[in-house]
């Protein structure tokens, strides 16, 4: 008999790093099909539609999770992770804000932590390189 396997789903995310004054933009995640990210702390973006680019994905996410017109500055770090009923390649970029106001409209909560306090929040597990390359670096 033919075996059946399926295809586990791969998503290519962008993430931001978003800097002011020394403090870092961290949000927290609905209630969703997945405990294991469900409420989780994350870095706001989301996955790169067809024919985007990753910076064009990150500013469209930004503006479409929090009302945030941001800059790019550089690339950060690229994450391959793979939870229980996915896999991510998530590309996070530094970022500052060019507005200073934002509106959550998908996540629950936000914190500007200092980078040395990024380990007191529970992490989604594919930002944990992240989280200790920022804690690190600072
Ligand atoms: N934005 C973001 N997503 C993350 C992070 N860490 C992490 O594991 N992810 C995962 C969670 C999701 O499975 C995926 C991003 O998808 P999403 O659901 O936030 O993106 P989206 O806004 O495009 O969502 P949708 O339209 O498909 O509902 O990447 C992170 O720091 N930021």
């Amino acid at each position: 008999m033919q075996g059946c396997t399926k295809q586990m789903k791969h998503h290519e995310v962008v993430a931001a790093i978003i800097i002011d004054d020394d403090k870092i933009l961290c949000v927290q995640r609905d209630h969703g099909k997945y405990d294991y990210i469900s409420l989780k702390y994350e870095f706001p973006g989301g996955k790169i539609e067809s024919g985007e680019t990753k910076e064009q994905a990150l500013q469209r996410e930004l503006l479409e999770e929090l009302d945030a017109d941001i800059k790019i500055e550089r690339e950060f770090l690229t994450v391959n992770h793979q939870y229980p009923d996915f896999s991510v390649t998530m590309h996070s970029f530094i970022c500052t804000a060019l507005n200073s106001t934002f509106n959550l409209k998908e996540h629950i909560a936000f914190k500007w932590l200092n980078p040395e306090k990024l380990s007191t929040l529970d992490w989604a597990e594919a930002d944990i390189p992240i989280v200790s390359k920022l804690m690190k670096e600072s």
